[in-house]
This record gives structure tokens, C-alpha cells and sequence, in this order.
């Protein structure tokens, strides 16, 4: 069994987390035989192109006879003002599809609420972190806040849309784009899943000077750590 697989979305969430790693690695063995514990990956933006990477990842190591033990969505987030702050670090409960529905007059219908069968919805628009993963990840980073985390496939940007996002989901911290579709490869393989994000930005009307990114690559390289 290989180690735990990180995925991100960019390069430079990638880079950040890599050098966390390396700061707080143990030393290496003098024979370097042992096998990397973290790979970390950038995979792409959106969950689809992370969700097909990461099932290609997962399938490849398996067919290899070296499954990944574990994988971590990681990366940047925007957060919903007053539940986290940004430049804060966010652990997801449960990673959920935001936008898989139906808009109607009446509202936003989730996927489950279309009357298609069970068997079509896979586990639904939700998919639960590793109970066990996820207390490690917590134990290691008491800091972070802990929540859902809302994948979509468009940035919120207007508070008109805000508001309904977070009315429709009281438990959510924060969203970002990838969990999601990490989250059912990684179910599909049988393989324990977890999200981890920090915080860019508040979510709201769009104002690209709110974006705090200085702030938020390095938490996730402080938060790295955890990942050992
Ligand atoms: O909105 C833009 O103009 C923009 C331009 C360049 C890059 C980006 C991003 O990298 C954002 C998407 C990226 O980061 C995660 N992320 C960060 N904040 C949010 C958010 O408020 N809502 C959704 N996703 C966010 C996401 O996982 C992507 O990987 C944006």
C-alpha cells in the first residue's frame, strides 16, 4: 500500500502544501528505501476534471498493486461570513454537491427531490468524510473549523445568491469546486476520503480585492503538517 494521495486544484495550492511537507518531515531514513508517504497532485479546477484525475490516479496505483491508503481534496476556499474567517482552516464533515438539482419557481430542487431512481444518484449529492481520517486530520489541526463543504461548479457572486446557498445549507463553512467529485472517485475505489481547505475569500458579492491568497497559501502550507 502506498501513502495518502492530496489533490488540488492549481499548482500553487499543490507547491504550499508541498512545503509543509517538507518542513515538518521526519528525517529520511540513510537507506532511502522508504516510499513517499503524501503525493501530492495538482489535478484541475472543477469537479469533474478533479474527480475523472483522481479516479485515473486511484485506478492506476490499484492496477500497479500499490493502492493509495487515503485521499485528501485539499486546497483554497471561499468561506461564509460569520461561520469561519478567512485565511482560517476548514475540515469538511461531509463534501456536497451545491448546485446537483433543479432550479424551479419555488426554489432550488436537490437531485434527491427529481424522482429519479436511488441507484442513479450514487450516494446522492453528499458524500461523508472518513470518520477515522477525518478525527486524525482534526486531532492534528484543533484550529480548524469543522463543517460542510459545498462544492460548486461557479463561484457564488452575488448576495442574492449567497443568501439562498446559505439558508439551503445552515451547516456549510465554506465551498470551493473540487470535493465533490474527489470525494465519489474516492468512494468508487473504496478509498477513505477527506477535504481540506483554507480560506481566500468571503463568499458574497463578487470584489476580487477581498481575496486573500498570500493568507491562505500559507495556511494550507502550515496546515500540511497534519497530512504526515
Ligand atoms: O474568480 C476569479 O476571478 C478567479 C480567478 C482566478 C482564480 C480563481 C480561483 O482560483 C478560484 C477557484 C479555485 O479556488 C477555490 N476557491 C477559492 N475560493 C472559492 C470560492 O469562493 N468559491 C468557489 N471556489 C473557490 C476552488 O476550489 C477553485 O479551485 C478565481
Amino acid at each position: 500500500m502506498t501513502g495518502l494521495l492530496v489533490v488540488t486544484a492549481v499548482p500553487a495550492e499543490a507547491e504550499a502544501i508541498r512545503a509543509g511537507l517538507t518542513a515538518s518531515a521526519a528525517p529520511a531514513p540513510p537507506d532511502g528505501t522508504a516510499p513517499p508517504d503524501v503525493t501530492v497532485l495538482a489535478v484541475g479546477v472543477g469537479p469533474a476534471v478533479a474527480g475523472a484525475a483522481t479516479a485515473r490516479l486511484l485506478a492506476l496505483a490499484e492496477a500497479a498493486g500499490r493502492p493509495y491508503r487515503a485521499v485528501v481534496s485539499a486546497g483554497i476556499a471561499g468561506g461564509f461570513v460569520g461561520r469561519v474567517t478567512v485565511g482560517g482552516t476548514v475540515l469538511a464533515e461531509r463534501s456536497v454537491a451545491a448546485d446537483l438539482g433543479a432550479e424551479s419557481p419555488g426554489g432550488f430542487i436537490p437531485v434527491e427531490g427529481l424522482g429519479m431512481p436511488p441507484e442513479l444518484l450514487g450516494g446522492g449529492r453528499t458524500v461523508l468524510a472518513d470518520p477515522g481520517l477525518l478525527a486524525r486530520l482534526h486531532a492534528a489541526l484543533p484550529g480548524a473549523t469543522v463543517g460542510t463543504v459545498l462544492t460548486v461548479s461557479t463561484v457564488t457572486g452575488t448576495a442574492a445568491s449567497t443568501a439562498a446557498l446559505a439558508e439551503r445549507h445552515p451547516d456549510a463553512v465554506a465551498e470551493a469546486m473540487e470535493g465533490y467529485g474527489v470525494a465519489v472517485a474516492a468512494a468508487q475505489a473504496g478509498v477513505p476520503f477527506a477535504e481540506l481547505r483554507t480560506v481566500s475569500n468571503p463568499i458574497g458579492p463578487r470584489d476580487r480585492s477581498a481575496w486573500r491568497m498570500r493568507e491562505a497559501f500559507a495556511a494550507l502550507t502550515a496546515a500540511a503538517a497534519a497530512l504526515h
